[in-house]
C-alpha cells in the first residue's frame, strides 16, 4: 500500500481553502500534501473527496502518459519506454493490462520482466486493498430496490449485502412465469448456435469445458469474450433473445439495456462453472461498480458465492468452500452488483443427481470495447464510461 501512495502524483488543487475547520493534524493518505484533517470517519484522509478518490483503488491512479513513462523509467525500462508507453497509455492501463507477456513481447529480458511485475503487483495490491466508499459517500441503488419500485410485489430482495465491500446480490423468484420460462428454455436450447470451448490448461486434447456456451452482442459490436484461457467469438443477438432481455430488464427496473450476454447451457448436473469472477476488462468490473443480471431457465441448480482470497493470498487461489449459496430455479432473476466482481467469486458446482438441463443468461454492459478485436465501438472515452443503472 505504501508503494501505491508513494508513487501517486500530488494533486494541484488547494484543499486548505475549501476546509474551514481543522479537527486533526494528519498527512492525507490520498493527496499526501495536507497536514490538517477534518474528515472524522477515517483519520487518514483530509476530506471525503480524497477518501472517495482513494477508495476507488485502481481508478484513483490517474497518471497520464508522461507520468506512466516516468514510472517505466524508474523501473529501468528506458530502452523499451517508447514501445511500452504506446501499450500503457496511463497508470490505469499499467495497473490493469501490464503482464509479463507484454514486457517480453517488446524485448524486456525475462528476469527484468519478472522483477518489474513484482513491483506492479505491489502497486496492484495497494490499489486493491483500499476500503470501498460507503453508500452515503458514493450512492448505489441495488436492483432489489429498483425492481421493487418498478414491479412492486414481484419479490425482489437482497441475498448478499456487504456494505464494506460494496458488494450486493439481488434475487427475484419467479420473475418470469413458469410456462413462459420453460418455453424460452426450449427455444434457446434448440435454436442457439451453441459452441464447445476448450482451455488447453484444463482440458485434454479433444475435450471441452463442462458446458456449452454462446456470447451475444448488439449489432455493430465485435468484441470477443476472453476469460481464463478461452475466447468466445461474438454472435449478434437474435431477435427472440432481445425480447427475453427486454422482459427481464423491465422486471428489474434497470433503465439501460445491457449490450451483451453470456449464455451457458448446462446439459445436466455434470456440467458446471468453477470459481471465478467476471472481472474482464470489457466490463471493467474489477474497479468500477457494475451490474450483471442473470436469468435461470430449466433445472434447479445451486449458485455459490465466497470472498476473493484476501490481501497477501494469491488472487488465483480458489480453494475453500462456499460462504453463501442459494438455489437458482426456472424463471428466477438474480444479480451481482457494485464491486462484487472485485471482492467475490461465484460458481455453479457439479450436482451429479441433476438429470435435466439448465440455461443461464448473464447480461452485462460492455463499457470498454476491444481495440484488439477491431471493434468499431472502441474509441476514446468509452473506457471510463460509468455504469450507473438508474430507475425507470
Ligand atoms: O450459470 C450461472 O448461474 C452463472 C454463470 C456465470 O457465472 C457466467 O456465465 O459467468
Ligand atoms: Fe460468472
Amino acid at each position: 500500500m505504501a508503494a501505491f501512495y508513494a508513487q501517486r502524483p500530488s494533486r494541484s488543487r488547494s484543499p486548505r481553502q475549501e476546509r474551514p475547520v481543522a479537527l486533526k493534524k494528519h498527512k492525507c493518505r490520498f493527496c499526501g500534501t495536507y497536514d490538517l484533517c477534518e474528515f472524522g470517519r477515517d483519520e487518514d484522509f483530509c476530506s471525503s473527496s480524497c477518501y472517495i478518490g482513494a477508495s476507488k483503488g485502481i481508478e484513483a491512479l490517474d497518471w497520464d502518459t508522461s507520468e506512466a513513462a516516468c514510472w517505466l523509467g524508474g523501473e529501468g525500462l528506458d530502452r523499451w519506454k517508447r514501445q511500452l508507453v504506446s501499450v500503457l497509455r496511463d497508470g490505469h492501463a499499467l495497473l490493469t493490462t501490464l503482464n509479463e507477456g507484454v514486457l517480453r513481447r517488446v524485448g524486456v529480458p525475462k528476469r527484468k520482466a519478472k522483477e518489474v511485475m513484482q513491483d506492479v503487483e505491489d502497486l496492484r495490491r495497494g490499489a486493491w486493498s483500499q476500503p470501498e466508499p460507503p453508500l452515503k459517500e458514493v450512492p448505489l441503488v441495488t436492483v432489489a430496490e429498483m425492481g421493487e419500485r418498478a414491479r412492486p410485489g414481484l419479490g425482489w430482495h437482497l441475498v448478499l449485502k456487504d456494505d464494506s465491500l460494496r458488494s450486493y446480490a439481488s434475487l427475484c423468484r419467479n420473475a418470469v412465469p413458469q410456462d413462459m420460462a420453460w418455453s424460452w428454455f426450449e427455444q434457446l436450447r434448440t435454436q442457439l448456435p451453441w459452441q464447445d470451448l476448450s482451455d488447453s490448461r484444463y482440458q485434454e486434447e479433444g475435450k471441452y469445458m463442462p458446458r456449452r456456451t454462446i456470447f451475444t452482442v448488439f449489432n455493430g459490436c465485435n468484441c470477443t469474450y476472453k476469460y481464463s484461457g478461452v475466447a468466445v467469438k461474438p454472435t449478434i443477438e437474435p431477435p427472440f433473445v432481445a425480447r427475453i432481455r427486454e422482459y427481464c430488464v423491465a422486471a428489474s427496473g434497470l433503465a439501460t439495456q445491457p449490450n451483451c450476454c453470456n449464455i451457458n447451457l448446462y446439459r445436466d448436473g455434470r456440467d458446471s462453472v468453477g470459481w471465478h469472477t467476471d472481472d474482464e476488462e470489457l466490463f471493467e468490473g474489477g474497479y468500477n461498480d457494475i451490474c450483471i443480471l442473470s436469468l435461470s431457465l430449466g433445472a434447479t441448480r445451486t449458485f455459490e458465492v465466497k470472498h476473493q482470497p484476501g490481501f497477501g493470498v494469491a488472487r488465483g487461489s480458489h480453494k475453500g468452500p462456499a460462504e453463501t449459496s442459494f438455489a437458482v430455479r426456472n424463471g428466477d432473476l438474480c444479480t451481482m452488483e457494485g464491486k462484487f466482481q472485485r471482492h467475490y467469486l461465484h460458481a455453479v458446482p457439479k450436482e451429479p443427481q441433476v438429470r435435466q438441463a439448465r440455461i443461464n443468461l448473464t447480461w452485462r454492459w460492455i463499457t470498454k470495447h476491444n481495440q484488439v478485436d477491431g471493434c468499431p465501438l472502441c474509441g476514446p472515452g468509452n473506457s471510463r464510461a460509468p455504469l450507473t443503472p438508474s430507475i425507470c
